[in-house]
């Protein structure tokens, strides 16, 4: 076991309960020295192209007790994981940019957009509002491209993009299905739609290429007709949302397990085929024709949230991204990585089911009944905050197995479907006319079972759990490589005893270089290698005090870190040196991704960051000396996210937290920096040892942050 790693896992383990900073008389104050003999120790770390293979080389060597092999000129990326864990902003001020020499201005930034979320029903599906398409009356008769002509019968059903309705055909036809069937479902959307901006919906490109695919119903024929473009389907029976509510608003679990193994083999199906659903719901998967032979047969329709996991051409794994601010699928299913914007891959499909199988057994789930603008942000939070054993109470042991399994899939992980499958046959009837849902694609998925399993149980590793139900708030720090050089810290500093601290370190040739808070006491980090010239810094009781603010950019010092407190109050430190030319802040009651994205469109990048509370502060700079940046947020801390930029090349350059959510930013710095060993620590109590230890390898704290790290 690594020194480290064993020291954070200690001081986790002690203090799990009580996450708490030390009391505030052991404020304690610490300042290292450069030792000689570390100077020539590190020289020519890698370059980026070499990351990955760096990052497992010494991933490998940090789980001895070497040092880490970083005399070899390596980079070391370690993250020290004890145990791992949409409300409008409202901006306060965001305060425009003093350039030198140029005058200040203020400006009053608009509330963050609002998503377009539509009450459906039964569940909400963002993406999607009430259009004209759903007020023009459809076409009496449908004959599109060289399809029969077919009368436009009663409407079957409506969502956020179309209208579906029966066409009986008005001449000719002998089939239940089929190109030549009697009866069809028609689907309508108006061109002055949403979805239909470039021409056809985007539904028509999926189908091109998951048309005929198992469990997804055929369309035989589309055009445009007048103001409409027109799907001829398959006519499907109802939903299951439609049975479930049929059956007084709950199913039996051997019922559900014929729809879990049903539907997993359908999504297997359609992921081999490069796509993901991206709107797996009750709602969405429909039965046969009542009185057909495939009554009992599942399918899943609407095809419009689709998109591709597996590149096309190249046939590889979409890459990782993560974009806050878009959301796609219906709140009450989504997957917490779609709530957080992540890029859609296999694993959301089965999570989504998950929460599926789940509301068709209980009839409810624990998220439903929130309103507001921040809907979606408290429904991925109590998603996040309720254990698999909570929410499966009431259910065979199955389900929770199912669920535990899709939420602790990586980013690119091919599911063992089979394996998911046969989690259920305990509960699967034997006799086939017993069962009330065909489960013809589970059986063909399981005649391989017997094999893969075997392979499988010797292989897996167990996988550390994720959703664990139990919020925990802890240290952050993140240390870098950098020339031997002067830090000190001072932790659990009270207001009062601030100035002496900055007054001394000052006199030490050292500035300010970040800031943090716990429990409204302070800590400061000082350094002698900031390339400061000036600092100024002030303790106010509003959170970043634009008066003061816009006074320093007036004499040319620029904001070089910021920390909020609990109880509101904020220390802003502004600094002369810095390679800034432009800055400009927000303040926000949620994570302001929003703007950041339209800041960095504009040349800015985020230089700092805290939170007071529940609200954010994010400031950003030009001539930042980034060239590329990126977010990571989560209700945990997201270490996945940070393995996948760190191997890309990104380092973590800001950090904040609330008791809800992490937030890091990780940047590429325009010039290559020497050694790009960064390492991240987790710690229940000020990391105050850790960071000692860091300091004898030439590794000085970047940034520090307390908040929620586990969940
Ligand atoms: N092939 C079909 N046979 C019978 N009913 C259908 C068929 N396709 C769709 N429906 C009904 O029409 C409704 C709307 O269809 P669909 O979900 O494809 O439209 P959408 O506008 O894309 O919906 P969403 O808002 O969920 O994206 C469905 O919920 C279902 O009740």
């Amino acid at each position: 076991m690594p020194e480290l790693q064993s020291g954070a896992r200690r001081s986790k383990r002690l203090t799990d309960l009580q996450p708490a900073t030390q009391p505030a008389n052991q404020e304690e104050n610490w300042l290292v020295q450069p030792t000689q003999n570390n100077r020539t120790r590190r020289r020519g770390g890698r370059g980026r192209g070499n990351a990955a293979a760096a990052v497992k080389g010494l991933a490998a060597a940090a789980t001895t007790s070497r040092p880490a092999g970083r005399g070899r000129g390596g980079i070391r990326l370690i993250d020290l994981d004890p145990e791992p864990p949409v409300k409008a902003a409202v901006p306060q001020a965001v305060v425009a940019p003093v350039g030198a020499g140029e005058a200040a201005f203020n400006r009053v930034e608009g509330a963050a957009d609002k998503d377009n979320a539509m009450e459906g029903g039964s569940a909400d599906k963002i993406l999607g509002a009430e259009e004209e398409g759903s007020t023009t009356p459809v076409p009496e008769r449908v004959q599109v491209g060289n399809s029969p002509a077919y009368k436009t019968e009663r409407k079957l059903g409506k969502g956020g993009f179309g209208q579906v309705y029966v066409g009986r055909r008005v001449s000719g036809g002998s089939e239940r299905t089929g190109p030549d069937a009697v009866e069809v479902a028609l689907k309508f959307e108006h061109r002055n739609s949403k979805g239909c901006n470039y021409g056809p919906p985007y539904e028509w490109q999926v189908y091109n290429t998951l048309n005929g695919c198992y469990g997804i119903p055929w369309v035989h024929y589309k055009g445009r007709q007048g103001d409409f473009y027109i799907l001829v389907m398959d006519m499907l029976g109802p939903s299951l949302w439609d049975v479930w509510n049929s059956l007084g608003q709950s199913m039996s679990p051997s019922m559900v397990a014929c729809i879990a193994v049903e539907a997993i083999s359908i999504l297997e199906k359609l992921h081999l085929k490069g796509f993901v659903h991206g709107d797996v719901k009750p709602e969405n998967f429909l039965l046969g024709q009542p009185g057909s032979p495939d009554e009992k047969k599942l399918y899943l329709i609407d095809l419009g949230l689709a998109s591709r996991w597996k590149d096309a051409s190249s046939g590889h794994h979409v890459d990782y991204d993560q974009r806050p601010d878009i959301f796609r699928g219906t709140i009450r299913y989504a997957s917490v990585h779609a709530h957080l914007g992540r890029t859609g891959s296999r694993r959301d499909d089965l999570e989504s089911l998950a929460y599926t199988l789940i509301f068709l057994i209980k009839g409810r789930l624990p998220w439903q009944g929130y309103q507001g603008d921040n809907k979606s942000f408290l429904v991925c939070k109590k998603k996040m905050a309720t254990s698999p054993d909570l929410m499966c109470c009431f259910c065979p042991a199955p389900f929770k197995q199912f669920l535990e399994a899709v939420t602790n899939m990586k980013f690119d992980e091919e599911p063992n479907y089979s394996k998911l499958i046969s989690f259920f046959d305990s509960l699967i009837e034997p006799c086939t006319i017993l069962r009330p849902i065909r489960i013809d694609g589970a059986l063909k998925v399981g005649q391989k079972r017997g094999r893969l399993l075997i392979n499988l149980e010797e292989d897996e590793q167990p996988k550390k759990k994720v959703r664990l139900g139990s919020p925990a708030t802890q240290w952050i720090s993140v240390y870098n490589a950098r020339r031997p050089m002067k830090q000190r810290y001072h932790y659990n500093v009270a207001d009062s005893r601030l100035r002496q601290h900055v007054d001394k370190g000052n006199e030490d040739g050292l500035y300010i270089s970040c800031v943090a808070s716990a429990a409204n006491l302070w800590a400061l980090i000082m350094d002698a290698g900031t390339g400061f010239s000036a600092q100024v810094y002030e303790l106010s009781a509003v959170f970043l005090h634009k008066d003061w603010i816009m006074e320093q950019w007036e004499k040319n010092f620029y904001i070089s870190s910021i920390a909020g407190a609990a109880n509101g109050s904020s220390l802003v430190v502004m600094s002369k040196g810095t390679p800034y030319t432009q800055q400009s802040y927000k303040v926000s009651e949620s994570f302001p991704f929003k703007w950041i994205n339209k800041k960095w469109k504009e040349g800015f990048h985020v230089t700092s960051m805290t939170t007071a509370g529940s609200r954010w502060g994010v400031v950003m700079s030009r001539n930042s000396g980034f060239s590329e940046q990126v977010v990571e947020l989560d209700f945990l801390y997201p270490s996945e996210g940070i393995h996948r930029r760190w191997e890309s090349g990104y380092r973590i350059t800001s950090m904040a937290a609330t008791t809800d959510q992490a937030a890091f930013i990780l940047s590429i710095p325009r010039r290559k920096m020497v050694d790009e060993t960064q390492e991240t620590l987790r710690t229940s109590a000020f990391p105050s040892n850790h960071v000692k230890e860091k300091w004898s390898k030439n590794l000085y704290i970047a940034s520090i942050c307390y908040g929620r790290t586990v969940c």
